[in-house]
C-alpha cells in the first residue's frame, strides 16, 4: 500500500495543530483514507523555534523547494496572505500535488485562477477551513446543496470580532483589551486589522457568495465596514432596544421585475434583536444561516476560529483529497456558470438605526422627520433624550435602500439644528 506524502507550509496557530493531529491520529487517518499519510516536510519561517512532536529533519525554511520535491501528494498551506502562498500553491499544482488551504484572503482575491490551475493540473483545491473555522459550510454548499437554489447566506463569520463585541456587551470590557485577548487565544489574523476592519469577513462573504450563487465574487465586490467605529454608546443603544451588535456577513440573491437575477454581498455591524438566534452566538463562535428554495432555512453553528477547530476542517479536507488521489478522481471544482452580477451597496434594502445630536428645541423633531420623508425613508420609532440645550435623537427606520438612507443623512448633516450624526447602524433579523 503506498504512503501519501504531505507537505505542511506554515507552522503557526493552525499548522501546529494540524501537525499534532496528523501525528497522534495517524492510524485512524490511515484507516479512513485507505492508506497511510506521512508528514514529509514542514516549511517554517524560523527554523530554530521548538516544535514539539515534529522531528527536526522535517523542518525546512525553503517552502518553494519543498513543494517542488516531486514526491509530495498533498500540500497544506497555512501560511496565510497572498504571497508567497499563491506561488507556492501554483507550484504545488504544477508538481501534481493537491492543495488544502485555510487562506480566505487569497481565495477571495484569486480563487478563479487557483481553481483554473488546479483543474488544469487534474488535482484538488479544498478550503473548508477558510470560512467559519471548524463549521462544515463550504462542502455542504458545494455538495449537499448542489441540487437546490440558495437565495441567502447570512451570519457571523469572524470569531475575533464576535469575541470582542461579546466581551464589550457582556462584561463592559474595552475594545483594545478584548482584541488583545482574542489575539492571545489564536483567533485573530497575523494582522488583526483584517479582523476588526471587516476584511476577513468580507473575504469569507466573497467565497460563500461565489459558491452559493454559482458566480464569481471577489473581496472587492463585497461592501465592507468593520467594528472599529462601534462605540460603547452604540452597544448601550442596542441594549435599550433589546438588541445586540454583531458583525454580519450577508449575501443575497434578488430578482428584478423582468426576472433578471443579481446578488449583493456585504459585511457590516448590525443591531439584531436578542430573540434572534444569532444574538446568542458568543465568544469566537460563528453561525451561518443558509436559505434555499427546497431546503428552507438551515443553520450552521460552531467554533469559527482557533488552532484546533481550524485544524479539524483542514484534516477533513486532507482525508477527502487523499481519498480522491487514491481513487484517481478529483472533487468538485469551481462552479461559476450562473455569472450573476454583483450589485452595489446602494441597492441593498434594510432598516437603519440613526443616532443624531440635535438642538433641544421645538420643531427639530418635525424638521428631522421631514428630511426622512422627503427621501422616502419611513420612520418606525423615534427616541429623544434631552441634555442641557442638546438632545440625542435615535431614529429607527422601516426598510429603505442604502442610497436613500445615505441621501437622508447627507441632508441631515446640513441642518443647523443637527449638530452631528453620532452613528448609523443597520438593523437586521426582524
Ligand atoms: N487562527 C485561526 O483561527 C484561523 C486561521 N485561518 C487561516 O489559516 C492561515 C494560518 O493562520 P494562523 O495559523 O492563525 O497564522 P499564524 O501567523 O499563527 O501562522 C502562520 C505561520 O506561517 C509562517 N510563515 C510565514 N511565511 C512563511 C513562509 N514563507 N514559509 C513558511 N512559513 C511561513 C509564520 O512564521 C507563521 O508561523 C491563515 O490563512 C489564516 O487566515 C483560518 C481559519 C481560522
Ligand atoms: N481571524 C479569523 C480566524 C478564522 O477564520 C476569525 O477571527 O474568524
Ligand atoms: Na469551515
Amino acid at each position: 500500500m503506498r504512503t501519501l506524502k504531505v507537505a505542511l507550509l506554515g507552522c503557526g496557530v493552525v499548522g501546529t495543530e494540524v501537525a499534532r493531529i496528523m501525528t497522534t491520529d495517524a492510524a485512524d487517518l490511515a484507516a479512513r483514507i485507505g492508506a497511510p499519510v506521512e508528514l514529509a516536510g514542514v516549511a517554517v519561517r524560523r527554523a530554530n523555534r521548538p516544535r514539539p512532536g515534529i522531528p527536526d529533519h522535517l523542518i525546512t525554511t525553503d517552502a518553494a523547494e519543498l513543494v517542488k520535491r516531486g514526491d509530495i501528494d498533498v500540500v497544506i498551506e497555512v501560511i496565510g496572505g497572498i504571497e508567497p502562498a499563491r506561488s507556492l500553491i501554483l507550484s504545488a499544482f504544477d508538481n501534481g500535488a493537491s492543495v488544502v488551504s485555510a487562506n480566505k484572503a487569497l481565495l477571495a482575491a484569486d480563487g478563479a485562477a487557483l481553481h483554473g490551475a488546479a483543474a488544469k493540473a487534474g488535482v484538488d483545491l479544498y478550503y473548508e477551513a477558510a470560512v467559519a473555522g471548524a463549521i462544515p459550510l463550504i462542502r455542504p454548499l458545494r455538495e449537499s446543496l448542489a441540487g437546490d437554489k440558495v437565495n441567502r447566506v447570512l451570519g457571523i463569520v469572524n470569531g475575533t470580532t464576535n469575541f470582542i463585541l461579546d466581551k464589550m456587551d457582556s462584561t463592559g470590557a474595552g475594545y483594545s483589551e478584548a482584541l488583545e485577548e482574542a489575539t492571545a487565544l489564536g483567533y485573530a489574523e497575523a494582522d488583526p486589522t483584517a479582523d476588526v476592519e471587516g476584511f476577513d469577513a468580507a473575504a469569507k462573504a466573497a467565497i460563500l457568495a461565489g459558491i452559493a450563487f454559482h458566480s464569481r465574487v471577489t473581496a472587492e465586490n463585497v461592501f465592507r465596514e468593520g467594528i472599529t467605529e462601534v462605540t460603547a454608546a452604540d452597544i448601550a443603544s442596542a441594549k435599550a432596544m433589546n438588541s445586540v451588535v454583531k458583525l454580519l456577513a450577508i449575501c443575497e440573491r434578488s430578482t428584478a421585475a423582468d426576472g433578471t437575477e443579481s446578488v449583493t454581498a456585504r459585511v457590516h455591524p448590525a443591531m439584531i434583536p436578542l430573540t434572534h438566534p444569532l444574538a446568542n452566538v458568543r465568544g469566537a463562535y460563528n453561525a451561518v444561516f443558509v436559505e434555499a428554495d427546497a431546503a428552507g432555512q438551515l443553520m450552521f453553528y460552531g467554533p469559527g476560529a482557533g488552532g484546533a477547530p481550524t485544524a479539524s476542517a483542514v484534516l477533513g479536507d486532507l482525508v477527502a483529497v487523499c481519498r480522491n488521489k487514491l481513487g484517481g478522481a478529483t472533487g468538485p471544482g469551481e462552479s461559476a456558470y450562473a455569472q450573476l452580477t454583483v450589485n452595489p451597496m446602494d441597492d441593498v434594502v434594510t432598516r437603519y438605526h440613526v443616532s443624531l445630536d440635535v438642538a433641544d428645541k421645538a420643531g427639530v423633531l418635525a424638521q428631522v422627520a421631514t428630511v426622512f420623508a422627503e427621501h422616502g425613508v419611513s420612520i418606525d420609532t423615534v427616541r429623544q433624550q434631552g441634555r442641557e440645550g442638546d438632545a440625542s435623537l435615535v431614529v429607527v427606520t422601516h426598510r429603505a435602500t442604502d442610497a436613500a438612507l445615505s441621501a437622508t443623512v447627507s441632508e441631515l448633516r446640513t441642518l443647523d439644528n443637527v449638530r452631528g450624526v453620532a452613528s448609523i447602524m443597520r438593523v437586521e433579523g426582524e
